[in-house]
């Protein structure tokens, strides 16, 4: 079967507070999107990759990419996450009408194993038309209201840690974007409105998504030196 893997790589990263647009911010003098673009070709069962690089930075991503030897279609992304995914989709569609499975992954989860990536991908290939990883929860967590005043104290055993690659049955994909009228902050979030089954496997802690200097500096001092590739 068909596989694409789209990276939304468009956001600011405002948070990590390099003034560049987070998949550039090198670890170890190598940009976040190189780490994950090489990070999912290693996975054997990945064929395609479509990254939604900033609009102003496609044509950089594209010469970034080709510089490493690595080979992926660049596509301007959106205002948001959602966005760049739907852009990303549309041409993944478009230009490979034989995928049967598509994944979804952050280039800010630059160090994801590939073992996960390819556990992803043989769910899908198994049957499941949504499938995430996840680890479970390590603190106790708190429903607060507006105020901050605590509410209630939910079970944590039935609780999940999402990370990506979220991997979907490509007409599953494409019916949820087609009908996704507001931002979600993850794609199984938009598969689930329509009522479609989604399995959570075992995730990595190596699939940590990269969002301030101190995740930044895990990366630097763990994760680019040692990832199980
Ligand atoms: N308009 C956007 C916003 C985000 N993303 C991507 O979605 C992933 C998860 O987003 P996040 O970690 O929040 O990245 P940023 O939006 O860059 O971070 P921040 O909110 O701190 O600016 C990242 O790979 C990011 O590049 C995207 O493709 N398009
Ligand atoms: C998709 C995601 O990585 C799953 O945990 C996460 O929801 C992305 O959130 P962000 O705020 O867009 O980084």
């Amino acid at each position: 079967m068909s596989t694409v893997v789209l990276v939304p790589a468009a956001g600011r990263g405002e948070r990590l507070g390099h003034g560049m647009p987070k998949a550039l911010v090198p670890v170890r003098g190598v940009a976040l999107l190189v780490h994950a673009v090489r990070g999912l070709l290693n996975a054997g069962r990945v064929r395609h990759v479509v990254v939604a690089a900033p609009p102003a930075e496609v044509g950089a991503t594209e010469a970034l990419l080709r510089e490493h030897g690595l080979r992926a279609e660049v596509v301007p992304g959106g205002a948001d996450r959602t966005e760049s995914v739907r852009l990303a989709l549309r041409h993944a569609l478009a230009v490979h009408p034989d995928v049967r499975v598509v994944l979804v992954h952050d280039a800010a989860r630059a160090f994801t194993p590939p073992a996960v990536v390819d556990a992803v991908v043989a769910a899908v290939e198994a049957g499941a038309p949504a499938v995430i990883p996840v680890l479970p929860m390590a603190d106790t967590v708190k429903r607060v209201d507006i105020d901050e005043v605590v509410q209630d104290t939910p079970d944590r055993a039935a609780l999940r840690v999402v990370q990506t690659p979220q991997g979907f049955a490509v007409d599953t994909l494409s019916r949820a974007y087609a009908l996704a009228g507001d931002s979600a902050t993850d794609d199984a979030g938009l598969v689930e409105k329509l009522g479609v089954p989604v399995l959570a496997i075992p995730g990595h802690p190596y699939a940590m998504k990269i969002t301030t200097p101190f995740d930044l500096a895990i990366a630097e001092a763990v994760l680019a030196g040692e990832g199980p590739r």
